[in-house]
């Protein structure tokens, strides 16, 4: 910080977040002032071509395609490129000279983690990541700071924009798959390769934050099993509604005696869940701690302007640690827990079999669930007009991952089984 009490900031890439940011950092100056202690200055915007069109309001003289100049000038670091490289190396070389950074970047915060995390340590910098997770959901600061005095058991939610704007838009409209991942790029939801977004990528990096927030446990996103939602048909959306259910694409983390687990995974929920009501491009996350009991954070996750209030809020509070001298919280990684096996993940599924529709199929069936001690809640065999077998949905209690993948193997197995349609996994385990 300049002795004119300035703090001074560098923005690395000017898309649809970064330019927010530059609009949110040149209005109510003075409040920024007032809430950090310090005036702050955007001194450079790094861009990969300082030629192209921005936004009326970014200052074109600060525009420049030198990085390291705009990082090695700046008390504050912003960077809003996204990606691996070359934001890993930006960021590290800001950590490593005792910089402080503000990041979005999920899937480098989850993929890079313990070397960001080493390099603050290193460095004596700090890093900030509220942007990185649900977008303007203060949930890293709840989980980090609100819920500092708590033991959190599970945390559930959705975390992408983009495949709730999907799966709501099919739900509702009746939209087909590209017709609404096409509208969710428009309105600049989606990550500029949105492969993240529908296969579940971009959840799972926030799902691996997430747990290691809640934990205090160090778990990457190749600790993530994965599933997204571009197999998804009408079919399934119309199959979930005719139960009573909503499909949407969950991130799960759940720590139980042995250790911890995290799945990214379409999932059934009852209408009357709180998840169920979460419409358009709209996150909630759900956390269950011991003391507090349920907790439910709501609102955008996606989106320039709301992901760049979260950028602002790190912003102020880093400036404030600069004019103070103090630092940010440190990652809390001391607990360590294990990983769990499959053998302990906690599972609840809806399996649809079809069947030979003939005498004792369906005891079979039964059969199999009861050999992997897969106990089940309910069976449904609806109609299928013109089918010469019949589709029968299972759902079962609360079991194991592991019991679950041995009874799906069984009834691939199993001669009077047809087919298994689908596994999907049911909320509530
Ligand atoms: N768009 C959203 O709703 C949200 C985005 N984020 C995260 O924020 C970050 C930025 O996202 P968006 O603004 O949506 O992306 P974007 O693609 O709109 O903007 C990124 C900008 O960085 C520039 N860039 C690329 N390489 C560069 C380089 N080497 N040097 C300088 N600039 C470079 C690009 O030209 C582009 O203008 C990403 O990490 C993303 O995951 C987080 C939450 C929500
Ligand atoms: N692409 C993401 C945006 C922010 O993380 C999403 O759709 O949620
Ligand atoms: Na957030």
């Amino acid at each position: 910080m300049s002795t004119d009490g300035v703090v001074t900031i560098g923005l690395l890439g000017c898309g649809t977040v970064g330019s927010q940011v530059v609009r949110m950092l040149s209005e109510h100056g003075d409040d920024w002032v007032a809430r950090s202690g310090a005036r702050l200055q955007l001194t450079g915007i790094a861009v990969r071509d300082a030629s192209a069109e921005r936004a009326p309001w970014v200052p074109r003289e600060l525009l420049t395609e030198d990085a390291e100049a705009v990082i090695d000038h700046a008390d504050i670091v912003v960077e809003l490129i996204g990606g691996i490289e070359p934001a890993r190396s930006y960021m590290l070389r800001a950590l490593h000279a005792g910089g402080t950074v503000v990041t979005g970047n999920k899937a480098l915060v989850a993929a890079h983690g313990p070397e960001l995390h080493d390099a603050v340590q290193a460095g004596n910098g700090n890093l900030y990541y509220e942007a990185a997770v649900a977008g303007a959901i203060p949930v890293v600061y709840g989980l980090r700071e609100s819920l500092a005095g708590d033991k959190i058991t599970s945390v559930a939610g959705i975390v992408n924009g983009t495949t709730n704007y999907i799966l709501d838009e099919m739900t509702t409209k009746g939209l087909g798959f590209e017709e609404a991942l096409a509208a969710a790029q428009a309105l600049g939801y989606a990550e500029a390769d949105p492969t993240a977004d529908v296969d579940g990528h971009d959840a799972a990096a926030k799902g691996a934050i997430l747990a290691s927030l809640a934990f205090h446990t160090r778990v990457g996103l190749d600790d993530v099993p994965t599933t997204g939602i571009r197999h998804i048909t009408a079919a399934d959306i119309a199959a979930a509604r005719a139960d009573g259910n909503v499909l949407k694409l969950l991130a799960v983390a759940q720590r139980t005696a042995d250790g911890v687990s995290v799945q990214v995974r379409p999932t059934l929920v009852p209408q009357a869940h709180p998840l169920a009501a979460v419409r358009g491009a709209f996150n909630a996350v759900v956390v269950e701690a011991e003391a507090a009991g349920r907790l439910m954070f709501y609102g955008q996750g996606a989106g320039g302007a709301p992901t760049a209030s979260a950028v602002l809020s790190d912003i102020v509070a880093a400036a404030g640690h600069v004019v103070r001298g103090s630092k940010a919280p440190r990652e809390s990684a001391y607990a360590a827990l294990p990983l769990l096996d499959p053998e302990h993940v906690p599972a609840r599924a809806q399996v649809t079999v079809r069947l030979a529709d003939e005498p004792g199929t369906l005891a079979a069936v039964a059969g199999i669930f009861g050999d992997q001690g897969v106990s089940i809640e309910a069976v449904r065999q609806p109609r299928v007009a013109g089918s010469p077998g019949a589709d029968v949905i299972i759902t079962t209690h609360t079991t194991t991952e592991a019991a679950l993948a041995r009874t799906v193997a069984g009834l691939e197995a199993e001669p009077t089984v047809d087919r298994v349609v689908s596994v999907t996994a049911v909320e509530g385990y």
